[in-house]
């Protein structure tokens, strides 16, 4: 996704998650973002496996993690910022194939502490997608100052 295809507030957040060089690592892509729900992809990469072809957990957890706070965020006004302060993922199925993909949502957007998840599924060559994780967490919301402008 371009990030003229965003509302500036979109735009903002697209940029300020993928600087982040943990982002840059996984190869996090974009699809979708839209206020309270933003939709990334994550390539499926042999660094990131425990057995060929099969992704760790830990990345699965990143991914779910960058996709629901971000979603999160996308809610809030200028100005602010949020982190993780707590997350949890559920893995049922192996997520295997080309690419996984996370659609973050919004639980409950609090004023302090926002309520966020992501459905994870993994994806085929030829684009099916299987459900393979949940992941579930709290953001907190930060008015910014310079530590995360
Ligand atoms: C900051 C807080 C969340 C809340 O702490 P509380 O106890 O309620 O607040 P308290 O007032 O005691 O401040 C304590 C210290 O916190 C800092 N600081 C506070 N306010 C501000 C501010 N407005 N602006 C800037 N800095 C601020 C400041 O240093 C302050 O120290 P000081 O007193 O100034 O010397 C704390 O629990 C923490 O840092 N946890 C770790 C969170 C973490 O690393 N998560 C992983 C992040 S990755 C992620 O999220 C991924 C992602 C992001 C986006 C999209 C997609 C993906």
């Amino acid at each position: 996704m371009t990030a003229t295809d965003l509302p500036i507030a979109l735009q903002h957040l697209q940029s300020t998650v993928l600087a982040m060089p943990m982002a840059r690592t996984l190869g996090l892509r974009f699809v979708r973002a839209a206020p309270g729900a933003v939709e990334l992809e994550m390539p499926i990469q042999d660094a990131f496996c425990f057995r060929p072809g099969q992704l760790q957990a830990t990345a699965l957890f990143a991914l779910g993690d960058f996709a629901a706070v971000s979603a999160a965020g996308s809610l809030l006004p200028p100005g602010w910022a949020n982190a993780t302060v707590d997350g949890s993922v559920k893995l049922f199925a192996p997520a295997r194939g080309c690419h996984v993909r996370a659609r973050g949502r919004v639980v409950d957007a609090g004023r302090l502490l926002s309520i966020c998840a992501a459905d994870l599924y993994a994806v085929a060559e030829d684009g099916s997608e299987t459900p393979c994780a949940t992941w579930l967490g709290t953001a907190r919301n930060l008015e910014v100052r310079s530590a995360l402008a």
